[in-house]
């Protein structure tokens, strides 16, 4: 059947196509130039309408695209599309049948995936996200006709429903699952000291190839990651019937802990031994400089100890004391160049003679002394780990290293902007003066000399080598990581190197498991940026297209008023990812009984500004209610910024456990009660700037944009240790300008 334009109409519509002729399954529209046919399966729906004089027919394609013919006279133009509604309906009916049985298997897929009995791997969603999208691209019309048919409609509901819910079914799916478990293993759980939250659970029984936890600080990640550890071996115990066996059965070799450093290693040991689980207290727990040591003691033959001062921040400090001392009393230029250096640098009054020998300056030099040959030490192999990364980007980006080198420069002055914008002083931002940088060098070289021959005494590998070595190692072609399940705590904190190390086990490890658990507000490392939480979630991924970071949602240290005040202080900072402020939910939630069966969570339910001459007054009052042997944690920038008659007076409150520690080694410290001290505007000042020498400047990246950011996250490390209250004492005429700032947030003052 054809229908064609009047010439009248023809001339009047000055439109391309002149012609339509019904075909079986569509139709063909001519014209003087051009021909086209329209398939009934690329049609949404057409119409008849009448104009003035004329008629015409107008088809309306996906994506509103419409074409149509004008000109045509009245009555063919009806008898026409009379003919044409008969030939579509038919064919519709027709293609209904093929479509729904399209569907039908599409629900049939989602029923089978759904109704396992297992823990849902992301992959298997993404998988069927993909089909999803495929189901409605391969329909046999356009997806806008669905609508038309009743029988498609109610299928379409429920596949749109897995569409744009289909993340929280996911979620809903491995949470109703891991209720299950929960519920069957009762008696295993019961063993835990506490009870675990749904988050925490998730996380536990969780079976993804890799998975990044964040938390912020109390939210119970390095609780959840031991009972992981504790879950995992008891499947071995139970080689469970009810699981899939995603999981093979394991041994205590196949699981590795890892901790940044020996702070926050202590502290896991700590909580693996309130689970009283003989095997996980067995688990091999390491630093990532232990993990290298390990590496390359099974690669190589050669005899290797671990460097004795590396554990253990107190005895290096001392020994670094001791050897500066040395090297001034017996090297007199040496002792001169330091003269200078320390009177020009940092103003400090040097008495002449022994100068070395003065207690307040010697108090003052060896945590000073451990930061800055820590960048000398660590300066090689840094750059060969930045090499490699570099190297790495290019080959994935395949971008021409001047675009590379732009687009950091760029990020350089953007940041300097910034910087700029937020009055950081000048002398920050300025590049280092280069012959200050070869004098300092000058400086350290004969430290970094009796360093390196300590370690050679020891017959001992420092960390920076150990780590380029042991990536050498894994980068071999035979090399097979050795434990099936790597479980990840403070990953914050893992240097460029370490995390370099973990890729490559990762990449090395025929079907291995990956938890990290992190938490961006407490980077401690000068030189680490929170905008690495997204290197990290990157590195957490196996595909990109992978989302496998969770986050903890309940609050175990603070209460919410006092998590609200820590989150406005660090939120602060732009750059830091925004925490929301949580609570503990005692509620009945849609995820059951867990939540309600919460143990009474302890709380901080105080943070006190008070000047620091208080501080007695405050222990005797502390002293009186505090139960015994709680834990009291004394904390500064420095640790000889906390007065010494506190340390003199130990025995005055025999009762109480006192903790020291400086902010930078606060990771996973957790205490009963805090003190803070340090927090002046004069001397050692809290903020202070950290690339206080030339070398600093030259060694570490450039400064975070936003003002004050590092030590920033120190003070909120400080503030979040304590499970009762913490004060933060302050010098009555000069106090940190962080008071101020905290008062205004609702801590509490004291006059
Ligand atoms: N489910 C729970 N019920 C009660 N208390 C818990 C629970 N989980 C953890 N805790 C307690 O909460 C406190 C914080 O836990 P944990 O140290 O695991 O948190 P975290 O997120 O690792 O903290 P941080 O980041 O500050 O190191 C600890 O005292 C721990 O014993």
């Amino acid at each position: 059947m054809i229908l064609k334009a009047t010439l009248l109409g023809k001339h009047l519509a000055q439109h391309p196509f002149h012609q339509i002729q019904l075909l079986d399954a569509g139709v063909e529209l001519s014209g003087p130039k051009e021909t086209r046919i329209i398939a009934f399966n690329q049609i949404v729906s057409f119409s008849c309408k009448r104009g003035l004089i004329w008629g015409e027919i107008e088809f309306i394609l996906s994506h509103e695209n419409a074409i149509s013919l004008h000109g045509t006279e009245w009555q063919a133009t009806v008898q026409f599309y009379d003919q044409l509604v008969i030939n579509w309906q038919e064919w519709s009916k027709d293609i209904l049948v093929h479509a729904t049985k399209h569907l039908e298997k599409q629900i049939l897929s989602i029923n089978a995936l759904s109704n396992r009995d297992c823990w849902l791997p992301q992959k298997e969603f993404i998988r069927l996200a993909k089909e999803l999208d495929n189901t409605y691209e391969s329909l046999p019309f356009p997806e806008e006709r669905i609508g038309e048919f009743k029988a498609l409609s109610e299928l379409d509901y429920l596949l749109q429903q897995w569409q744009h819910e289909g993340i929280e079914r996911w979620h809903e799916h491995n949470n109703e699952w891991a209720i299950k478990i929960r519920h069957t293993h009762a008696n295993f759980f019961e063993r835990f000291p506490f009870i675990l939250d749904p988050s925490q659970f998730y996380v536990v029984l969780q079976q993804e190839p890799s998975m990044l936890v964040l938390g912020s600080a109390g939210s119970g990640k390095s609780t959840a990651l031991i009972a992981r550890a504790s879950w995992l071996l008891y499947q071995h115990e139970l080689a469970l019937d009810t699981l899939q066996p995603l999981f093979l059965p394991l041994l205590p070799d196949d699981i590795l802990l890892m901790a940044a450093d020996s702070p926050s290693k202590q502290r896991l040991e700590l909580i693996r031994r309130t689970f009283n689980d003989r095997t996980v207290n067995q688990l091999d727990l390491k630093t990532p400089y232990e993990l290298a040591f390990y590496l390359l003691k099974q690669t190589s033959k050669k005899t290797l100890n671990l460097f004795s001062l590396l554990n253990d921040t107190e005895e290096r400090e001392k020994w670094l004391l001791q050897t500066w001392q040395h090297l001034c009393s017996t090297k007199k230029p040496f002792a001169k160049l330091w003269r200078n250096w320390l009177s020009n640098q940092y103003e400090w009054e040097i008495i002449a003679g022994d100068f070395w020998l003065e207690p307040d300056i010697a108090i003052r030099m060896g945590a000073r002394l451990d930061r800055w040959l820590k960048h000398l030490r660590f300066e090689k192999a840094n750059k060969t780990a930045n090499d490699a990364l570099i190297v790495l980007e290019k080959s994935k980006q395949s971008h021409s290293s001047a675009a590379h080198e732009a687009s950091q420069q760029s990020d350089i002055n953007e940041k300097n902007e910034l910087a700029v914008a937020n009055d950081i002083p000048d002398h920050a931002l300025l590049a280092p003066d280069e012959a200050q940088v070869i004098a300092e060098r000058k400086l350290f070289a004969p430290l970094l000399k009796a360093w390196k021959d300590k370690i050679k005494s020891e017959q001992a590998i420092d960390e920076p080598d150990a780590l380029i070595q042991a990536l050498k190692a894994v980068g071999r072609a035979k090399f097979v990581t050795p434990w099936r399940h790597i479980l990840i705590d403070t990953y914050q904190e893992f240097s460029l190197l370490a995390r370099l190390l973990l890729k490559g086990l990762k990449e090395k490890s025929a079907g291995g498991h990956f938890l990290y658990c992190a938490d961006d507000a407490q980077i401690l490392t000068v030189g680490q940026t929170p905008a690495g939480i997204d290197e990290l979630i990157e590195e957490a991924k196996l595909k990109p297209e992978e989302n496998v970071v969770y986050e903890l949602e309940h609050d175990y240290r603070l209460s919410p008023d006092i998590r609200k005040l820590t989150d406005t202080f660090i939120n602060q900072n732009p750059n830091q990812q925004i925490k929301p402020y949580l609570v503990i939910d005692d509620k009945p939630s849609k995820l059951g009984a867990f939540a309600v069966k919460l143990m009474a969570p302890k709380h901080q339910n105080a943070i006190y500004t008070s000047p620091d001459i208080n501080v007695l007054d405050l222990l005797d009052k502390l002293s009186g209610f505090a139960p015994k042997s709680s834990q009291v944690l004394f904390t500064a920038q420095y640790l000889y910024q906390i007065p010494e008659i506190i340390i003199s007076l130990k025995s005055r409150w025999p009762h109480l456990n006192f903790i020291f520690k400086p902010f930078n080694q606060l990771h996973g410290v957790e205490s009963d009660f805090t003190f803070v001290f340090g927090l002046q505007q004069f001397g050692d000042s809290f903020p202070a700037f950290i690339r206080d020498t030339a070398l600093e400047k030259h060694l570490l990246p450039i400064m975070e944009s936003f003002l004050d950011a590092e030590m920033r996250r120190w003070m909120y490390v400080a503030m979040t240790r304590a499970k009762y209250s913490t004060w933060l004492l302050h010098d009555i005429e000069k106090p940190s300008i962080f008071i101020n700032e905290l008062n205004g947030y609702g801590a509490k003052q004291i006059k």
